[in-house]
């Protein structure tokens, strides 16, 4: 794996650095600052006590955790948020729990995300009239193929 040095500001000294679970795990994992509870259908801005300094060419971007996901049916509502690398502010997440019965609650130290560190490149758009044609062209949305388990899906979905 390369690395890249990112600078990192707890603004909440109680919470470690995020960290790697394994040396090969693409995300670092993100902590609630707050306890949170999160009512059926709920969503919630949660602090995570971090504030980072990215490289010019980088990004962060604020990944869910696939357990959160399964278990509970947490999620993040603008999954993956994106953390601009001249954004100085505090890393946040936006939690939503998709569950209808049970209110999710979390305890103030548990990891609720993850923060993945990538390259990202700008484009230089040029603007033309006509684009070049290409294998795939136009088709998109399912055009390869239905979903047999829904044979009533809804029209133009
Ligand atoms: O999950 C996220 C997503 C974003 N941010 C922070 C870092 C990012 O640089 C800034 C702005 O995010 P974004 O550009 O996605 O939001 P926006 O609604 O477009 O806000 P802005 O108008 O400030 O760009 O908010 C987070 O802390 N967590
Ligand atoms: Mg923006």
């Amino acid at each position: 794996m390369s690395k890249v040095d990112v600078l990192i500001k707890r603004l909440d000294e109680g919470l470690p650095v995020p960290s790697y679970a394994h040396p090969g795990d693409a995300g670092a994992d993100l902590r609630t600052a707050v306890d949170v509870e999160l009512p059926p259908g709920e969503r919630a801005v949660v602090p995570t006590g971090v504030a980072i300094a990215l490289p010019d060419g980088y990004a962060a971007f604020v990944h869910p955790r696939s357990g959160l996901g399964a278990k509970l049916g947490v999620t993040i509502v603008n999954a993956p948020g994106t953390v601009d690398a001249g954004y100085r502010g505090e890393i946040k997440v936006t939690l939503l729990n998709t569950d209808l019965r049970d209110t999710v609650r979390l305890r103030r130290g548990d990891r609720v995300a993850q923060l993945v560190v990538q390259r990202v490149e700008h484009a230089v758009f040029h603007e033309v009239t006509e684009l070049p044609g290409s294998a795939r062209g136009a088709d998109g949305f399912g055009s390869t193929g239905g979903f047999r388990g829904n044979e009533h899906s809804r029209e133009g979905a």
